[in-house]
């Protein structure tokens, strides 16, 4: 996990772009853009020899031009003094919004009425425009050949940079030059855009003569990118011309993913994966498997999955070659051997379900490459399990940290034997219990039960590697033989294969039914689908008297005055943090030094007349008074720090791990993070009592809250059922500690229409080294693990809670607790709040935003028509 070498994929595209006589410099930032745009699928910009990044290049030349004019056209704006200029955003003096613009690069806009320029190029063409109308029958035809042009024909990017590189040098004739303009050669090739613009800007000189300010189509284009990426919602107009240098976005909106399919993701199991066919349709016209292990005939179920998603080869194509076997068991099979050869590519697994007569089930999986590949070599069989447990996880969000393949493939096993023998009470139960829900898997009892219950079953071979590349994995389990099929019907997550039943089946069912044990699985077509995992499916039940359900030491109601939904969201209640998969955090007594605790303390450290070592992070005070509050002077300058941050401290990550994230490749540059101040609290190591007063937030929550559903649109909130002096501890946010890279790929996988969002991140000291590396750089989310602090709401700048990080039992900080304190005093009934650390202008941030409605004047969600609701959450 820890950072990886150079990517032999960028110094690729490097020299190839290179070999085009463009520089690094410039290929960098491109390269970064396309790479998030194109969500790292490598394959699209280095098909058809990079042309995909050669074309961002230009048009990141072109924006280039563009701003160059831009420029000239402020400067000329700068000595008119009819023009009007406002500045859209509010000056910093007047409300304390400087918080959050650390992350903004250009940030501020103008407004220059009487420039109408064009709207967002990414659009497709509107027929009828002032540019189709403009130009000429020839040049439409040239336009079309044009289109046609580059949509079938391959250019190199050599001559395509060329071509593209002319037609900027050379202006293309048009029967009227500004009618020539809005139809310019270059778009020829562009697949969707189009300007509609007014070629032509006036500015009257006060008193001089008029200028004209002739901006070519490509500039205009690049202009009007610039502005809208910034800026979705001109004005007819208007024109926002960014005052600062574009940021590398501007040139996004042109490049567009294609929209071929992805082939290097998981497939996607919504498409039948396995089945079952009746013997005649096909099950007595395959051979039988013989028995590897001198048990007899088994039973075998065949599919094989295919890329496209259609309907599995098995159900067209199934030849005769088997036999039932007659000893109560069916045996067929598929594979690429009985496919036409059309077919046979399009297969891209074949999946073997088999069980003995003596109750052994066997499930092989074969891939038969078609490549032929003479390097292929037997890989490490734990390493493809963990590989692909791996993805899974990640695919279809599996938290449960023991979740194994192998477990997955003995639970297939069973089911198989499962469906294809009894359906009595007992197994029903049996079956039930070993298709644990995601909470139960959490159960290491239900896991052991399971384990132990079968274990002395299980028998797993190591994968065989054959000649012809195709590598076998097999997996057999044997279970007690019952004797009579049963169907289940599995629910929710307890399906993670779900049973389908074709019409025939209905019509043949009766007919089955009476024939007994042989041709009990005899049913028409069984379509074993996989479903994605999904947390939505899992249901845990709030206790609306205590949603912690006893975790905490103090109940932790639910109040819903407003609708009729009973209960927040599902998620687990969690009091403690825990590690989601491969974020490194290390607690142990050998790393806290001697000097790092009070080990010769006792009983209340606070107490003591000379503040213990525990004090020393706090400048030698403790942080917390008698009281257990936060004193005065500690929680001023953290409120402080928290509302003003340019004021403060600020670090810069060398190679930031935020950025790392979302760009592995070629992460941008850090925006900077603000250097906190920490509590250290007394812990096991010291000699002191549970009670001591430098031991606050470890004691756990103490006040009375509930969760209630607010009267805005924030969904549900924390409040406080009694009032809260200033500077007391209200709660821990606590979640799933992920590393930024998972939060990144979980994000961008699974919480895309989720309304909420529950991650912070825990950069408080990233600054501290050099390079953080991935395993350290932390976060928490706590989307479906999580404690009372997931609901608190987002208030900008006057939040009643501040959030502080506290050092408990880590010394270094790359992990630390992250604690709620109020900034006043807090009266019974007032929800509780704080100050996420929403920059709302930054667009670029995986975690979505909202618009804010926390009612503070000091609001930073400026309100503007047409804004997205897509917009970013700064982690701090
Ligand atoms: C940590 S959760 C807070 C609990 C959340 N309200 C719920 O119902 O689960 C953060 C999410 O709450 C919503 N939210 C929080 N503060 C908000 C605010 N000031 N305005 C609008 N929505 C807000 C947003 O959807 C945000 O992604």
């Amino acid at each position: 996990m820890s950072r990886k070498g150079p990517n032999p994929r960028v110094a690729k595209a490097l020299s190839a772009m290179e070999a085009l006589g463009i520089s690094e410099d410039t290929v960098r930032p491109v390269l970064r853009n396309l790479l998030k745009l194109y969500e790292r699928k490598w394959e699209l910009i280095e098909e058809e020899n990079y042309r995909a990044l050669a074309d961002a290049i230009f048009e990141y030349e072109e924006t280039q031009a563009a701003e160059r004019t831009i420029k000239r056209v402020e400067n000329i704006e700068q000595t008119t003094d009819d023009v009007r200029t406002e500045y859209l955003l509010h000056d910093d003096s007047e409300h304390p919004h400087k918080r959050l613009c650390l992350r903004r690069h250009a940030s501020s806009s103008i407004v220059i009425s009487g420039l109408a320029l064009g709207e967002n190029s990414s659009r497709k063409a509107k027929s009828g425009t002032a540019s189709d109308q403009s130009c000429s029958t020839q040049e439409k035809e040239e336009s079309s050949q044009g289109d046609e042009r580059s949509e079938s024909k391959y250019v190199s990017p050599e001559t395509h940079l060329r071509d593209r590189r002319k037609e900027r040098a050379l202006p293309q004739p048009c029967p009227q030059q500004e009618e020539a303009e809005t139809c310019p050669q270059f778009l020829r090739n562009r697949r969707t855009e189009s300007d509609a613009v007014t070629p032509r800007i006036h500015h009257r000189d006060k008193g001089k003569e008029l200028l004209s300010i002739q901006i070519s189509p490509r500039e205009k284009r690049s202009l009007s990118l610039a502005v809208c990426l910034k800026e979705s919602n001109i004005e007819p107009g208007n024109v926002l011309l960014p005052k600062e240098k574009p940021n590398s976005h501007c040139y996004n909106a042109l490049m567009k993913p294609k929209s071929e399919p992805f082939t290097d993701e998981l497939p996607q199991f919504e498409l039948p994966l396995a089945m079952i066919c009746p013997p005649e349709q096909g099950l007595m016209k395959n051979k039988a498997i013989p028995d590897p292990v001198n048990r007899g005939s088994y039973s075998v179920g065949v599919g094989s999955t295919k890329a496209d998603g259609r309907e599995p080869v098995l159900s067209k194509n199934v030849e005769e070659k088997g036999r039932n076997d007659g000893v109560g068991n069916i045996a067929f099979k598929s594979g690429s051997n009985f496919e036409p050869p059309n077919l046979q590519e399009e297969s891209l697994a074949n999946f073997e379900i088999a069980s003995s007569p003596l109750g052994e089930v066997k499930i092989s999986l074969s891939y038969r490459s078609d490549l032929g590949r003479s390097d292929f070599h037997m890989p490490n069989l734990d390493m493809v399990l963990k590989m692909v447990e791996d993805k899974c996880r990640k695919s279809y969000r599996i938290a449960e940290p023991d979740f194994s393949l192998m477990k997955l493939m003995k639970e297939l096993c069973l089911c198989f034997l499962e469906q294809g023998t009894d359906s009595s009470g007992d197994k029903q139960e049996r079956l039930t219990n070993m298709l644990p829900k995601l909470g139960s898997l959490q159960n290491s009892d239900s896991r052991k039960g399971f384990g132990s219950k079968y274990n002395n079953l299980s028998n797993f071979h190591m994968p065989e590697s054959s000649s012809n590349g195709s590598t076998n994995l097999h997996s057999s389990i044997r279970v007690p033989v019952s004797q009579k099929p049963r169907l289940l019907g599995l629910n929710g997550l307890e399906s993670y294969w779900n049973v389908a039943w074709s019409s025939s089946d209905k019509r043949n069912k009766k007919k089955k039914e009476v024939k007994g044990p042989e041709s009990s699985n005899s049913r028409s077509v069984v379509v074993v689908q996989q479903r994605k995992i999904s947390f939505d499916d899992v249901k845990p039940l709030h206790d609306v008297n205590d949603i912690s359900k006893g975790e905490e030491k103090v109940r932790i109601s639910v109040a819903n005055e407003i609708s009729d939904e009973q209960y927040p969201p599902t998620f687990y209640y969690i009091p403690k943090n825990i590690v989601y998969q491969h974020g490194y955090v290390n607690f142990s007594l050998a790393r806290i030094a001697d000097e790092d605790c009070c080990s010769s303390c006792f009983g209340d450290c606070l107490s003591s007349s000379i503040p213990c070592a525990c004090a020393r992070e706090t400048g030698g005070e403790f942080a917390y008074n008698r009281e257990g509050l936060v004193k005065k002077e500690f929680l001023d300058e953290v409120i402080s720090m928290n509302r003003d941050p340019q004021q403060h401290r600020l670090f810069y990550c060398k190679d930031c791990p935020l950025e790392r994230s979302k760009n592995e490749d070629i992460p941008d540059t850090c925006k900077g993070h603000l250097v906190r101040r920490f509590i250290k609290e007394c812990w096991s190591k010291c000699g002191c009592s549970k009670q001591c007063g430098n031991r606050v937030v470890q004691r756990g929550i103490t006040c009375n809250l509930q969760v209630f559903l607010t009267s805005e649109e924030k969904g549900w909130g924390l409040r406080t059922l009694k009032g809260l002096p200033r500077g007391a501890f209200v709660c821990e946010y606590i979640g799933e500690i992920l590393t930024n890279m998972e939060l990144y790929e979980r994000n961008t996988q699974s919480t895309r229409n989720k309304r909420h969002t529950y991650p912070v991140l825990l950069d408080a000291d990233w600054g501290s080294e050099g390079v953080l590396k991935d395993e350290e750089a932390l976060c928490l989310d706590a989307t479906y693990y999580g404690n009372v602090a997931r609901f608190i709401n987002h208030r900008c700048f006057d939040a009643n809670l501040v959030e502080i990080p506290v050092e408990v039992e880590t010394p270094d900080h790359h992990y630390y607790h992250l604690a709620f304190f109020t900034t006043r005093k807090v009266d019974a009934m007032e929800e509780l709040t704080w100050d996420y650390g929403i920059d709302f202008a930054d667009d670029d941030h995986p975690v979505k935003a909202f618009c804010c409605c926390c009612g503070s004047k000091f609001c930073r969600d400026i309100k503007r028509p047409n804004r997205t609701r897509s917009r970013s959450l700064i982690l701090r």
